[in-house]
């Protein structure tokens, strides 16, 4: 597994006004979706292009365009939604399938509760959104799903991990090609389960539902 974390001073800027409990929802939105599209320019570095030839007004030159089967972007309903508009700002021809997963917050452990994927994935570099990696147990189970459809290649761009839920998705997938691109890697997760110090529920912030 590759883990990248982001060592940028506008990326740490933008999560710093996203962690103040203060911040209100719009504000939040804005930023999250902003952050993702910094990420999302570190996480399609490998992503599969085809040489092409165009013509410019001057001269005939040598460029790439995405290759087919285009990108599948994922985003992990509920939170995951607040950062879809920043993806496909970056890539607006990728396609968009949903899978929605909720954790019990009393066991942590994470159940899907709805699905709209392509049935199969053979073939497909795939994206996944969710702005919080904690326990890992909603990111592992995401990429089970998606290996199981075929994927072969995943990519998770979250904008917080703690550092349990990374080494469990390490542990969970080894021998796969996964690669998680973070904004930050906080201290630690506390008794229930949250990000310290994080940004508290990341779907309640977004959705202003606290
Ligand atoms: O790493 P884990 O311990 O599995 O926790 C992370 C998950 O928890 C949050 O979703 P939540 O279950 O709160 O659903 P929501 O997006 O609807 O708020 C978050 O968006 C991740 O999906
Ligand atoms: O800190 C956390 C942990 C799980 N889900 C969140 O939204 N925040
Ligand atoms: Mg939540």
């Amino acid at each position: 597994m590759r883990v990248h974390v982001a060592d940028h001073p506008l990326i740490t800027h933008k999560l710093t006004v996203l962690r103040d409990a203060r911040t209100p929802s719009p504000t939040f939105r804005n930023l999250a979706e902003e952050l993702v599209t910094l990420l999302a320019y570190e996480a399609t570095r490998n992503v599969r292009t085809t040489p092409i030839t165009v013509q410019t007004p001057v001269a005939e030159t040598q460029g790439l365009a995405i290759s087919d089967p285009r990108p599948l972007v994922v985003p992990i309903l509920r939170a995951g939604l607040g950062m879809l508009g920043g993806m496909v700002k970056l890539v607006p021809t990728a396609e968009v399938g949903f899978l929605g997963m909720v954790r019990d917050e009393q066991t942590l452990q994470p159940a899907i509760y709805a699905e709209r994927l392509p049935d199969d994935l053979s073939d497909r570099q795939c994206f996944v959104l969710d702005p919080m990696l904690a326990t890992g147990g909603s990111l592992i189970a995401a990429i089970d799903y998606l290996f199981a459809r075929g994927a072969v290649d995943v990519t998770a761009i979250c904008l917080i991990g703690a550092p349990e839920g990374l080494a469990a998705v390490e542990r969970a997938t080894e021998g796969r090609n996964v690669t998680i691109v973070l904004g930050a890697k906080d201290e630690r997760l506390n008794e229930v389960g949250y990000i310290v110090p994080g940004l508290g529920d990341a779907g309640d912030r977004l959705y202003g539902t606290v």
